[in-house]
């Protein structure tokens, strides 16, 4: 009988650094044939772009499956069994499969997918790893904002959670097998030592931690854990699962995205200087895409965290290529989106 290949599954919230961790792991990964599910939040497609955008060998554009449909633990059924299937019916068997889940994903009901009959005699989810924005934990991003919530359950009495972003983080950390606590450069030792402390004083395991700045972590520490984490679901359990005992499906309607199309951009600087102000303002989440700079052959690649903004020209528009900008914008339900998109189209 065959192996069983191992699978590992890399959360963590929106812009934790996860696609960037992924980048890395592709690059020191050694001979390892490394198959790559991922899924996004939005629809544009970043993540996959820029991953095929880094060239690696042993994990080519073949190699890599974009899930497109919606969050992956809402479309385990519909969307992520057939695509194992497929690939498990390659000729070229990958020697580890990866999976990046959009940063809104629960990964428990994807982890227990492993356990449906076809996948689990061949495949077996090595370890789950939760990404971190330190950054983000240390400014209180992920703390319950009692007053928020409780202003919201006087509005509406069948709120039964505290706020989705909090949920959503301890969701994604009781899961983990390993814990990569991201974005160290942005803080000092005090912040750190606060975010480890906030960190474990969620999860009532154990899972290691680990620091990283720029998702840089050896492959060799991300593959391998070899823990089969199939088998311990029942000890994960999400707020969801345990708040909806009868197996209620879950739903992200706390979270919306909408893409903005503009044309070319003359002065980059003052655009994303004012989007800043746009992400503060509106309280946006996460915003990323491609902007179109007039007069440039290159594409310049944007990716906001909040308020954090990098951008770094990727590649050059190809021949024929429609040259445009685009972005995604992602927010809690309640932002108004109409404001955020007029907005941003003002700017242009
Ligand atoms: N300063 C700093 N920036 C980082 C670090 N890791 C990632 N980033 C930046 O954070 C932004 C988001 O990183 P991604 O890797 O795209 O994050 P992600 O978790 O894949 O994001 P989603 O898929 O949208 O949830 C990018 O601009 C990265 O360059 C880090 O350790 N330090």
């Amino acid at each position: 009988m065959q192996q069983k290949i191992p699978a590992t599954v890399i959360t963590g919230f929106l812009g934790a650094g996860k696609t960037t961790m992924i980048r890395n792991l592709l690059t020191n990964a050694g001979g390892k044939k490394i198959a790559l599910i991922i899924n996004e939040f939005g629809d544009l497609g970043v993540d996959g772009d820029v991953l095929k955008g880094c060239g690696a060998e042993n994990c080519t554009e073949d190699d890599i499956i974009e899930l497109t449909n919606g969050c992956i633990c809402c479309t385990v059924a519909d969307d992520f069994i057939p695509t194992m299937t497929k690939l498990l019916e390659r000729d070229q068997r990958p020697d580890h499969i990866v999976i990046e889940t959009s940063g809104l994903a629960l990964p428990q009901p994807l982890v227990a997918a492993f356990n449906w009959p076809d996948i689990r005699s061949e495949v077996t989810v090595d370890g789950v790893i939760t990404v971190v924005d330190s950054a983000a934990v240390a400014a209180g991003r992920f703390a319950d904002d009692h007053h928020a919530v409780d202003a919201r359950r006087v509005e509406d009495e069948a709120l039964d959670h505290e706020s989705p972003i909090e949920e959503l983080f301890e969701d994604q950390l009781t899961c983990a097998d390993l814990i990569v606590l991201n974005k160290t450069d942005l803080i000092d030792a005090d912040g750190l030592g606060r975010v480890k402390s906030e960190v474990a004083s969620r999860i009532a395991r154990k899972p290691v931690m680990i620091e990283a700045k720029n998702g840089e972590v050896p492959a060799s520490v991300l593959l391998g854990l070899g823990v089969g984490t199939e088998g311990d679901v029942a000890n994960r359990k999400s707020h969801h699962e345990l708040e909806h005992e009868d197996g209620e499906p879950h739903d992200h309607d706390e979270f919306d995205s909408f893409v903005v199309e503009l044309g070319a951009i003359p002065d980059t600087a003052g655009f994303v200087e004012k989007l800043k102000g746009i992400i503060a303002e509106h309280d946006v989440l996460r915003l990323k895409g491609f902007i179109d700079v007039s007069d440039k052959p290159m594409r310049l690649q944007l990716q906001a965290v909040g308020a954090r903004i990098d951008q770094y020209f990727d590649r050059a528009w190809a021949a024929g290529e429609a040259r445009s900008t685009r972005l995604v914008v992602i927010g809690l339900h309640e932002m108004d989106q109409k404001a955020v998109r007029k907005a941003i189209e003002a700017l242009v």
